[in-house]
């Protein structure tokens, strides 16, 4: 059985007095049973440490990206071996503001995705399509080349330490949720695609989550499709509704 995953991606949120709080007054007292939910929270880069320093054992620390090089002379970048050194597990790559504002193509983030597990970090992959895109009926093919590009760089051993996180642009930050059966629509489709292209150890294993307004309203009928094995928190990850959607996870199996 995969474990559930929950992430609260906190984007680009927070003074760090807000951080603290959110620390101490949600992430600190959540509970969960860590056989059945992983849960990981994404602060700004700056606020790492303090957040590693000060954050239960349950909960594990990501980033919000990495650079696509090794350390060097490469201005405002973050490179692997830094986020490795600092003992911070994780990295969301390709998400859709990254690819939007910042320029990242699926080369880079297949990139990135291989630099960060060739040091062992654990990736939370993003995918997912814009709403035009979904209307004119490219939803599978844009979300297909996404996964290649990644595909591409990787082995088939490296994929144990990647989840793969749906985004539907057009649901993110909108309020407009995904339906679950758009949603497990989707992540059967990613599925197929894992056990066809990388194998069936993949196709089981691999974590598929969802992202996208989702909230404690929301969280309970979308853990129930077979195919969502968790939630990419945004706007909800600020809050106290955080620990409800950690809670629909927990109490869904
Ligand atoms: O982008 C997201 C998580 O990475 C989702 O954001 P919202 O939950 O605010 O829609």
């Amino acid at each position: 059985m995969r474990r559930y995953f929950v992430g609260g991606n906190w984007k680009c949120n927070n003074t760090i007095a807000q951080t603290q709080s959110l620390i101490n007054t949600v992430i600190n007292k959540l509970v969960f049973d860590i056989n059945k939910v992983e849960v990981v929270v994404a602060p700004i880069s700056l606020h790492v440490p303090w957040v590693q320093a000060n954050i239960q054992k349950n909960v594990q620390v990501s980033i919000q990206n990495s650079s696509s090089t090794k350390m060097g002379a490469y201005t405002g970048e973050i490179s692997v071996e830094q986020v490795k050194d600092l003992g911070i597990p994780w990295v969301i790559l390709g998400h859709s503001e990254r690819r939007q504002y910042n320029g990242e193509t699926n080369e880079i983030v297949g990139k990135k995705t291989r630099i960060a597990l060739d040091y062992q970090l654990n990736v939370i992959a993003c995918v997912g399509e814009k709403q035009a895109e979904r209307e004119s009926g490219q939803t599978t093919q844009v979300i297909q080349a996404q996964l290649e590009s990644i595909k591409k760089e990787l082995t088939i051993e490296q994929w144990a330490k990647v989840v793969v996180a749906y985004e539907p642009v057009w649901a993110i930050g909108t309020g407009q949720t995904a339906s679950p059966e758009q949603a497990q629509e989707v992540h059967a489709f990613i599925r197929a695609w894992l056990k066809s292209q990388i194998g069936t150890q993949a196709e089981q294993a691999t974590r598929i989550i969802y992202g996208g307004s989702v909230t404690e309203k929301n969280a309970a009928d979308l853990i129930k499709q077979p195919d969502v094995d968790g939630f990419l928190v945004g706007g909800a990850a600020l809050k106290p509704a955080f620990a409800d959607i950690v809670a629909a996870a927990n109490n869904s199996r």
